[in-house]
């Protein structure tokens, strides 16, 4: 049987689009479906200041094809030599909605992140005052410290602390991974939510790993084992105002992926609300499905919801997404949930 499901137009509230022939390629997938998004700023060299930001605005706008309608929502990277009168005129201006912490070195182009958190502590305290909010990738670099802990780890470490230090401080814990986050976000009240992605929802640890390593199902924060993947699904199900989507999707080309060191990232744009349809209804949820892709974000970001609609159709046969984009830099794989999809979007 035919049936469709109409919700607020979504939002992707952590999305890569790169830039030149990528940013070309990938930009349509994500204005096919969502109004607006939150850019992340980790381009080679990053997106530092609100001139680069503005300027890299222009170049998503003029990468639009016509017809289409999408609000890119910038966000400048934190860095250690981040001048505070800078994000908070980017802020006043409207063209910032967020700034975002890389811990140095702890995913793809993030070497011009934090090291010394004690370094951005007058921006930060800048940002708590006029009320930007902090997006963070929410992982230790520390070697010793093991890849599958290192989210818990910061929150302990780090983000506790930082939030401690500066009250008011509104946070976006970015693709939360581990039930250690579900836990964190819910144990506090006020300014503090998080991302959950479309992929974070549906794998876990063991579809990385067994009976082949599988290149494109390797992110980061990388995949935890099943319990956690529950915990994230029972959050994001939840219709807790505090979580949302973020989908992360990541563009790299297949030979950047299926490399003896491979690049992180999986790619989800073109599939995503279908996959997400498929999980809240698996759930038992589909009625909370708009909450987290449509209402819980812009109610954070203190944005009105978007006034247009999209429609899911659940159809008979199952939806056969493409299994790649073709770039001018070389394909990209789409996201494969590894099982059928009914639900199909416009
Ligand atoms: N998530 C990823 O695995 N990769 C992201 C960076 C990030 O969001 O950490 C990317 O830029 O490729
Ligand atoms: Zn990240
Ligand atoms: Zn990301």
């Amino acid at each position: 049987m035919t049936h469709s499901l109409t919700i607020a137009r979504p939002d992707d509230w952590h999305l890569h689009l790169r830039d030149g022939a990528m940013l070309t390629a990938v930009l349509p997938e994500t204005a096919r479906h969502f109004g607006r998004a939150i850019i992340m700023p980790n381009l080679v060299p990053p997106v530092v200041t609100g001139a680069q930001a503005a300027a890299y605005r222009d170049r998503i706008l003029a990468a639009l094809p016509n017809g289409m309608a999408f609000e890119p929502l910038m966000t400048l990277y934190l860095t250690e030599d981040t001048d505070p009168a800078d994000v908070a005129a980017a802020h006043a201006s409207g063209l910032i909605k967020a700034v975002k912490l890389y811990p140095a070195g702890a995913t793809t182009n993030s070497a011009s992140g934090v090291s010394d958190f004690n370094k951005v502590r007058p921006v930060l305290e800048k940002m708590a005052e006029i009320g930007l909010p902090l997006c963070l990738h929410g992982e230790v670099t520390d070697a010793e410290i093991d890849i599958f802990d290192r989210e818990a780890v910061f929150i302990d470490r780090v983000l506790d602390p930082i939030r401690k230090a500066t009250p008011g401080l509104r946070v976006v814990m970015e693709h939360i991974t581990t039930a250690n986050g579900v836990d964190y976000v819910k144990s506090n009240d006020k300014g503090l939510a998080a991302t959950i992605t479309t992929h974070h929802l549906i794998i876990n640890r063991n579809h990385i790993l067994v009976g082949g390593i599988k290149p494109h199902y390797y992110c980061l924060p990388v995949a935890k084992r099943e319990t956690h993947r529950q915990a994230l699904r029972s959050a994001a199900t939840s219709g807790d105002a505090r979580f949302f989507l973020g989908t992360d999707s990541a563009p790299h080309t297949d030979p950047n992926k299926e490399s003896a060191c491979g690049c992180a990232g999986c790619f989800t744009a073109t599939n995503t609300m279908s996959l997400l349809a498929h999980v809240f209804e698996e759930n038992g949820a589909l009625d909370k499905l708009e909450r987290f892709t449509s209402r819980n974000g812009p109610a954070f970001y203190r944005l009105p919801v978007n006034s247009d609609t999209l429609t899911l159709t659940k159809q008979d046969q199952p939806v056969a997404f493409p299994t790649k984009i073709d770039t001018l830099d070389g394909p990209v794989t789409v996201f494969d949930p590894g099982f059928p999809v009914h639900w199909s979007a416009p």
